[in-house]
């Protein structure tokens, strides 16, 4: 159970003071609940951390991409946290929520020019530059609009976080960034010294994400600080923010141990003092930015059973009326999920079934082996934990299937931020088109 989470008299899973089964009379299912009051929890274990290290200088930039909406952006405003986005699509919807540009950041190894005007234009905090290309693409339309713009560089420091493959990005093989180890981040340091438009700041690095130990981190930063001192005594350069990415583990089952929020931020800063105070530096301004540990766990999928098929002697499948379409994480990463049934959540969980999704594909299962009430069959909830980070986010419309209503929930209330997709949604964007071409019938002629 997680943040406001409880179980009723009638056996019912309430998230935010709100009965799961009166959202999802309300609302329709799938459908995801964030409990808001655990967002701002988690916000405030980070700033109490921070704030733990006196005289220290940090800022907190929440990563969009795990949920990117107007209402979570507006939430991060409120809670004075900054924003790190990495896309047109997210930083306009920051700047449509009314976040304050100078706290916005923007990554990406292939931000457009057009995309690069968009930050430009509204002023952002800073552009985390990630390759040659973009350094001298962004120094051309400084120059070409006269404009200054803070810039961090991100750098590949080579480590290699214990997480899965596929969302590991601090190893030397990997598309972003400027690599430590060959020359790139010193001569990248070197142009952007020189760029009479750009300032550049200082540096940063993500090794991955949903990492359980601190070691990554503390490697990480030793290695950039050694680099920072060449950097410093060859030219001159100050380091004002080490910004050292997010990727703070959380928990999805048993078997993840995520550490205090406190572990990590005193590595972080200890790490970062002792390599100052090994190569006579300034102390820099402290950077995160943590994604998945802000809302991973203060989300939960509701969805509603319908089908269920038993296969003597092999398995027994439970389908929900979701599935790779709102969290495509079991089957890009493997991930795992714990499920309960949201209506009879005193039963015993004394059935093991896979719990289907409902998309064209085998591998649509949100989680192979699920405990639930043996009675859990069609019509009843089911709640998948732990869904707040890239599921929402990561959603497609395979099968044309619309993408599901999100709902804050906190002391008893519930909002409507996202409205449920609906048909017409969905092919708004052909009917644009139709209508065009049914229109141009001399276009169609001139082909044939
Ligand atoms: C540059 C960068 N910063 C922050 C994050 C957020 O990571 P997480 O959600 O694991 O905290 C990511 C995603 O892995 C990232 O690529
Ligand atoms: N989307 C990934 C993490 C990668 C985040 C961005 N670097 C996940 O669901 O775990």
């Amino acid at each position: 159970m997680f943040g406001t989470q409880t179980i009723n008299e009638q056996g019912h899973l309430c998230i935010g003071g709100m009965d799961t089964k009166d959202l999802a009379k309300e609302f329709g299912t799938p459908l995801y609940i964030y409990d808001t009051a655990l967002i701002k929890q988690k916000i405030s274990e980070f700033k109490q951390a921070f704030n733990q290290h006196e005289g220290l200088k940090w800022q907190i930039a929440y990563a969009s991409k795990a949920f990117s909406t107007v209402a979570m952006i507006q939430l991060i405003d409120q809670q004075g946290l900054s924003l790190d986005v990495v896309s047109g699509g997210e930083l306009y919807t920051a700047l449509k929520a009314g976040m304050n540009p100078e706290r916005i950041h923007f990554h990406g190894n292939n931000k457009s020019e057009s995309e690069l005007a968009m930050a430009l234009d509204a002023k952002i905090g800073a552009v985390i530059v990630d390759n040659f290309y973009e350094l001298k693409l962004l120094e051309k339309m400084c120059a070409e609009r006269n404009q200054e713009i803070a810039i961090l560089l991100r750098v590949t420091p080579g480590v290699e976080a214990h997480t899965h493959e596929f969302i590991m990005t601090g190893q030397d093989d990997s598309k972003f960034g400027f690599n430590l180890d060959n020359g790139m981040a010193d001569e990248a340091v070197k142009r952007s010294l020189r760029s009479p438009h750009l300032n550049l700041k200082g540096i940063h690095s993500h090794i991955g994400s949903q990492i359980f130990e601190t070691d990554g981190f503390a490697g990480a930063i030793r290695i950039m600080m050694k680099h920072v001192d060449t950097w410093a005594r060859d030219f001159a350069f100050q380091l004002d923010v080490l910004n050292v990415g997010g990727g703070f583990g959380i928990h999805y089952t048993e078997g993840d141990n995520p550490l205090p929020i406190e572990r990590y931020i005193d590595t972080i800063v200890d790490t970062t003092e002792e390599e100052c105070t090994r190569y006579n530096l300034t102390m820099p301004e402290v950077w995160i930015e943590p994604g998945r540990s802000v809302v991973g766990e203060a989300g939960t999928t509701l969805y509603t059973v319908g089908s269920s098929k038993k296969i003597p002697g092999i398995r027994n499948y439970l389908s929900v009326d979701g599935g790779m379409s709102d969290n495509i994480r079991p089957s890009l990463y493997q991930a795992q999920y714990k499920a309960i049934c949201a209506n009879k959540a005193l039963e015993p969980a004394d059935s093991q079934v896979a719990l289907a999704g409902k998309c064209c594909e085998s591998g649509d299962v949100l989680i192979k082996e699920a405990d639930l009430p043996e009675s859990c069959s069609a019509g009843d909830l089911v709640a998948v934990f732990s869904t707040g980070a890239y599921g929402y986010s990561m959603a497609s419309h395979y099968n044309r299937i619309t993408n599901p209503a999100v709902v804050f929930v906190e002391n008893g209330e519930a909002s409507l931020v996202v409205r449920r997709e609906t048909y017409e949604d969905l092919i708004r964007q052909d009917m644009a088109l139709n209508n065009l071409s049914r229109n141009s019938s001399q276009y169609e002629n001139a082909k044939n």
